[in-house]
């Protein structure tokens, strides 16, 4: 617990893998008396009435309706990162409490990571990291190959701002790009990054090498990737998941990547998070994993925490709240 004085800013922890950002606990309490759940849970009577802000960082803590119910001062919801699955934001609004995220520092890192996992899986990175690192690399063979991205078409699922700066950097690798999202882009948008917009997601799935999500987690968006949609997909393709684990079908990607009918898979989102220890995902060869790591750049989750700064003092003054989400 920091100054008393300071507004009080509830967090699931201080630093550890559940708790924000060790190199932001101190700029943090440059501003806000920082309330662990711990605390808070010890003695509700005590900090409930002083906490003015919730401040989420990977997806913790979580906001329901007993702890919206126990924080009568509560003014907004910073969390960290552009994704809001873990949000119930018609249930916040109805206790007249704002919300705010950080877009704008997540769409670069996120997108340098689809293209980074693209490239990976395309090239066989990981495997070629191990095959490179093994004690009997003079087996390596001459058959040893991957897919070329050069030219190649890439699918993108959700154009928003991490999809489209995604089309950004693969117009670098002369990829041709098809896109599928809630609205269509602006003509001029589309001819910047050379995007296709098309009409139905079982033709991007039908013409792509590379199938990205970049799309957020919500009802409608679900195991949107399932067995059929992996069946429509080029038995060479490649499938990248940047946006939630959820997006996917799991069990029909395993089923796809064990049987050969896609040829590869990347993610940096699973569920859970992290995948347990004997998941079949983790024992194949053909897919590249990473743990959610797409934000995790020290300039982005500098930028997230100095953007949720500023939207929890604009609420506290009553002035206009930079990135707040609205309900839609
Ligand atoms: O911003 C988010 O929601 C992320 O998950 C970044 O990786």
């Amino acid at each position: 617990m920091g100054d008393q004085d300071l507004p009080g800013v509830l967090v699931a922890g201080l630093g550890g893998s559940y708790g924000i950002c060790e190199d932001h606990v101190g700029d943090l309490q440059k501003h806000f008396n920082l309330i662990t759940m711990q605390e808070f849970l010890e003695n509700k009577m005590q900090f409930g009435p002083k906490i003015q802000a919730v401040y989420i960082w990977g997806g913790k803590p979580a906001v329901d309706q007993e702890l919206l119910g126990s924080l009568p001062s509560l003014k907004i919801i910073a969390s960290a990162g552009v994704g809001l699955d873990h949000l119930d934001l018609k249930l916040i609004a109805s206790f007249g409490v704002k919300v705010a995220n950080t877009p704008q520092a997540v769409s670069n890192p996120t997108a340098d990571m689809g293209m980074a996992l693209l490239l990976a899986a395309a090239r066989r990175v990981v495997e070629g990291h191990m095959l490179a690192s093994a004690p009997d690399t003079e087996k390596f063979s001459t058959n040893w190959m991957g897919q070329e991205v050069t030219g190649a078409t890439l699918g993108i699922i959700g154009m928003g701002s991490i999809g489209y700066k995604v089309a950004q950097r693969a117009r670098a690798f002369d990829m041709k790009i098809l896109y599928r999202n809630r609205r269509r882009r602006k003509l001029e948008e589309e001819e910047a990054v050379g995007a296709t917009y098309c009409e139905s997601l079982d033709e991007l799935l039908q013409r792509s090498d590379f199938v990205l999500l970049a799309v957020g987690l919500t009802p409608q968006t679900q195991r949107l990737i399932g067995k059929r949609e992996l069946s429509l997909m080029k038995p060479t393709a490649i499938l990248i998941n940047i946006g939630r684990g959820l997006l996917v079908d799991q069990e029909a990607l395993v089923e796809a990547l064990q049987t050969g009918v896609i040829k590869g898979a990347a993610l940096d989102v699973t569920y859970p998070e992290p995948l347990p220890r004997d998941h079949p995902l983790l024992n194949l060869k053909n897919i590249t994993l990473t743990p959610h790591v797409g934000s995790a750049t020290h300039q982005a989750r500098r930028l997230m925490m100095e953007n949720l700064v500023e939207s929890i003092l604009a609420s506290l003054s009553g002035l206009p709240i930079p990135n707040e989400v609205l309900l839609k």
